[in-house]
């Protein structure tokens, strides 16, 4: 692996680009990933595998699709809020992000969140969603000082500094 900072550079034979996500079935039992409604920002995708999530448990879980994102995108995997509600389903890692480029397997690290019940995912189920954005691929630029990085109503402040959760501690 190369040690060497990563600088944006166009994909060499970049294939697809923006307005089309190609979509590889790996596994082509299962069905084409699809949009619940066709304005969804979320494409919905399957588990590949029969999962048993014990609480607290995790599993980086396959879905059989490998995509290609074009340079300038970045593919983003979402949990879904009905698994979440109803169940405690999440992801260890969310957004999961899909770089550019990358035509491995898309995997979901799920975890269940409900503090005593167990989660059976069967294969077929759709167990996340993924999301494709504009990123912006700027280069980095040391400077000297923080003054440098410029005044802001901010600054500094964070982590509550706005206030609205004094009850909770
Ligand atoms: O939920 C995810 C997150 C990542 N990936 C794949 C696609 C992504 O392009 C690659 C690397 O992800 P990331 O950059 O988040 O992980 P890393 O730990 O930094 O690995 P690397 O050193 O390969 O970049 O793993 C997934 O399939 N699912
Ligand atoms: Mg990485």
């Amino acid at each position: 692996m190369s040690e060497t900072p990563a600088t944006p550079s166009s994909t060499p034979s970049a294939a697809g680009g923006p307005g089309e996500l190609l979509v590889h079935r790996l596994d082509p039992e299962l069905p084409m990933p699809v949009r619940g409604h066709a304005d969804d920002a979320g494409i919905d995708v399957y588990s590949a595998e029969d999962v048993s999530l014990q609480p607290g448990a995790r599993h980086l879980t396959g879905t059989g699709l490998a995509v290609r994102i074009p340079p300038g995108f970045v593919g983003l995997m979402h949990p879904r809020s009905g698994l979440a509600h109803k169940a405690g389903l999440s992801m260890v890692n969310t957004p999961g992000t899909i770089d550019a480029g990358y035509t491995g397997e898309l995997k979901v690290n799920l975890i269940n969140h409900d503090p005593a019940e167990p989660i059976h995912i069967r294969r077929g189920d759709r167990i996340a969603q993924l999301l494709v954005q504009r990123v912006e691929l700027w280069p980095v630029r040391e400077v000297e000082s923080v003054a440098e990085l410029g005044e802001s109503a901010r600054g500094a402040k964070g982590f509550g500094s706005t206030g609205g959760h004094d009850r909770l501690g």
